[in-house]
């Protein structure tokens, strides 16, 4: 089974919500990708795409020199589907007309459908008094379609919109105004299963039982009888590799698990009972605490204290891997958003806020091919692997936890005591959120190290200790994130234990920030 053989291209115009588009079209077992609108005819041509999709995007094709979509789209002879910029850029393109709203349309809308088209066929919210459809949607436009272009239809209005929809059945074109990859358009999903299944005749082979085979083959593919090397950390993305890794390449496979002394309680044991002793992976687990928290001493910098914990892991993981003899591939859990915003990255002016640490970023001299199996997955499409390859539950849906760890949660200068103190208030934040039911509704939570002594007291003695911070967000993608609003009875409990239960700390406090203007990690 070729699970890339009907594939979708998604030309991205710059939408906030063109990674949507993919998430809905892989959900319905197509695989796709997502492209730069400017991307070259060659390449177009040579991906071979059963349908194309035009994104949304901030400009106006009003404006001289505004996107187009490139011409060869409109030569390919497959079915295209534009969403909003994409449906204003198609029909200038083709001939019809865009002109300025005299309002901007943000939110709900009601559109109804006009005539028999494939692409509203079978789907609505409701029936209108002629029985003909009716669909919830949401719309963020200024700009709208004024003049259809030769061979179209108009297939939806709505109140203000005489073309909310429209499309030329007989080329294969069809355009929206609103946008269906939201879920506040309730048909979204089935408005795009219309599309690529109905429309592009797609089968639905994206699934996580076929994504699994089909990467075992290719890693075996790729690596013949060599050797490979895998820094594990314990967390999602290496985790699936590692298993994904065993499954194809068995002994062949070695995993290093870096100890920096920054982890969480527990967290090195149980990397090793799960992977060493459960299933058999060759894992060597390289006790570096000292040689991190030796070179920490003293610096209190967060931005130099991410470059020490980068520095110190690639010196850490090329030690390992010398005295592995000839190992020719090193495995990375680079995932899809990481290939996206690396792109974009190369072309943005955005500003450094934070150095992410990655561990993946080593081996440019080291020679080493890489293998990367996740490369076309979103964190969700990892996660449903993971659990094809026979991965707990609770090893899938974990938490995030970056590469610097406690290093980037203890403020200031780092030390042993003071990542021991963190490490047992963290560990009775997390047992009392998964108690209550929250740590599934939460996509990061965990404590701050805050070096600020405060006043308490216990037990008629007088304390004068630091400080520990709770923090909870709930985030799709850790762009954007919300402080969680967690139960007062449930932080209740965990400030009690935790000033009961950790000698050291003389207060526990709540983050309340969301990001922006915040980030989820404190440093
Ligand atoms: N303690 C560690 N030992 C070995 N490798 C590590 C360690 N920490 C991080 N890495 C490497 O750095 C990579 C990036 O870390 P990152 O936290 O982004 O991903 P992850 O840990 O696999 O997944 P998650 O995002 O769920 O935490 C990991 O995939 C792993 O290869
Ligand atoms: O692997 C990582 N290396 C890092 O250096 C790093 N810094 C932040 N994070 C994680 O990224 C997400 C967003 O965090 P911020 O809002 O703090 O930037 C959150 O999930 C953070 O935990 C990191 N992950
Ligand atoms: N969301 C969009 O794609 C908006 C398209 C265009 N910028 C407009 O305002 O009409
Ligand atoms: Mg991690």
């Amino acid at each position: 089974m070729n699970i890339h053989s009907d594939k979708i291209l998604i030309l991205d115009f710059g939408s906030q919500v063109t990674q949507l588009i993919a998430r809905r079209v892989r959900e319905l077992g197509v695989y796709c990708e997502l492209h730069p609108y400017d991307m070259s005819e060659d390449a177009i041509r040579a991906f071979g795409a059963k349908g194309v999709i035009l994104s949304g995007g901030p400009e106006s094709t009003l404006e001289a020199g505004s996107p187009r979509a490139p011409e060869i789209v409109w030569q390919l002879g497959v079915p295209v589907l534009g969403i909003c910029y994409g449906m204003q850029t198609m029909a200038m393109q083709l001939g019809g007309q865009v002109s300025p709203g005299s309002v901007k349309e943000f939110g709900y809308a009601e559109v109804r459908a006009r005539g028999h088209s494939k692409l509203f066929d079978g789907i609505q919210d409701r029936a209108g008094e002629a029985g003909e459809g009716l669909l919830d949607v949401w719309m963020s436009h200024g700009d709208y379609v004024s003049r259809l272009p030769e061979g179209f239809s108009r297939i939806g209005s709505t109140h203000d919109l005489d073309y909310a929809a429209m499309a030329d059945e007989t080329r294969g074109y069809y355009a929206v105004q609103f946008h269906p990859e939201v879920t506040h358009t309730t048909q979204g999903k089935e408005l795009y299963s219309r599309f690529v299944h109905a429309i592009c005749g797609c089968g639905s082979a994206w699934t996580p039982h076929n994504i699994a085979d089909d990467a075992i083959a290719r890693v075996r593919q790729q690596v013949g009888d060599k050797k490979v090397l895998l820094g594990l950390s314990g967390g999602v993305d290496s985790s699936v590799v590692a298993a994904l890794l065993h499954k194809a390449i068995g002994d062949q496979l070695t995993c290093v698990f870096v100890d920096n002394g920054l982890l969480r309680l527990h967290e090195g044991d149980a990397v090793m009972q799960m992977f060493a002793q459960n299933m058999g992976v060759k894992v060597i687990r390289a006790d570096a605490e000292a040689l991190f928290l030796e070179r920490l001493a003293g610096v209190a910098d967060p931005e130099a204290k991410r470059k020490i914990i980068g520095k110190t892991f690639i010196d850490v993981f090329e030690a390992e891997a010398t005295k592995l003899k000839d190992v020719e591939f090193l495995a990375q859990g680079t995932i899809y958003p990481d290939v996206i915003e690396s792109a974009g990255a190369k072309t943005g002016k955005a500003h450094v806020i934070k150095s992410h640490h990655n561990v993946g970023g080593l081996p440019a001299h080291m020679r080493m091919q890489l293998v990367e199996p996740l490369r076309e997955l979103f964190k969700d499409e990892v996660r449903a692997l993971g659990l094809e390859l026979g991965l707990p539950r609770e090893m899938v849906f974990r938490h995030p936890f970056p590469g610097p760890g406690l290093g980037v949660r203890i403020l200031g200068e780092v030390s042993k005591p003071a990542a021991d103190t963190l490490r047992r208030a963290d560990h009775i934040f997390i047992e009392e959120l998964r108690k209550a039911g929250w740590y599934d509704q939460t996509s990061q939570a965990f404590a701050v190290f805050l070096p600020v002594k405060s006043v308490g007291v216990t037990g008629d003695g007088r304390r004068y200790e630091p400080v520990i911070a709770l923090r909870a967000v709930q985030t799709i993608d850790f762009m954007t994130a919300h402080w969680a609003h967690l139960p007062y009875e449930l932080l209740d409990v965990c400030s009690r234990r935790i000033v009961n239960e950790v000698p050291g700390v003389s207060r526990v406090v709540y983050d309340i920030s969301g990001k922006p203007p915040a980030t989820i990690e404190w440093e």
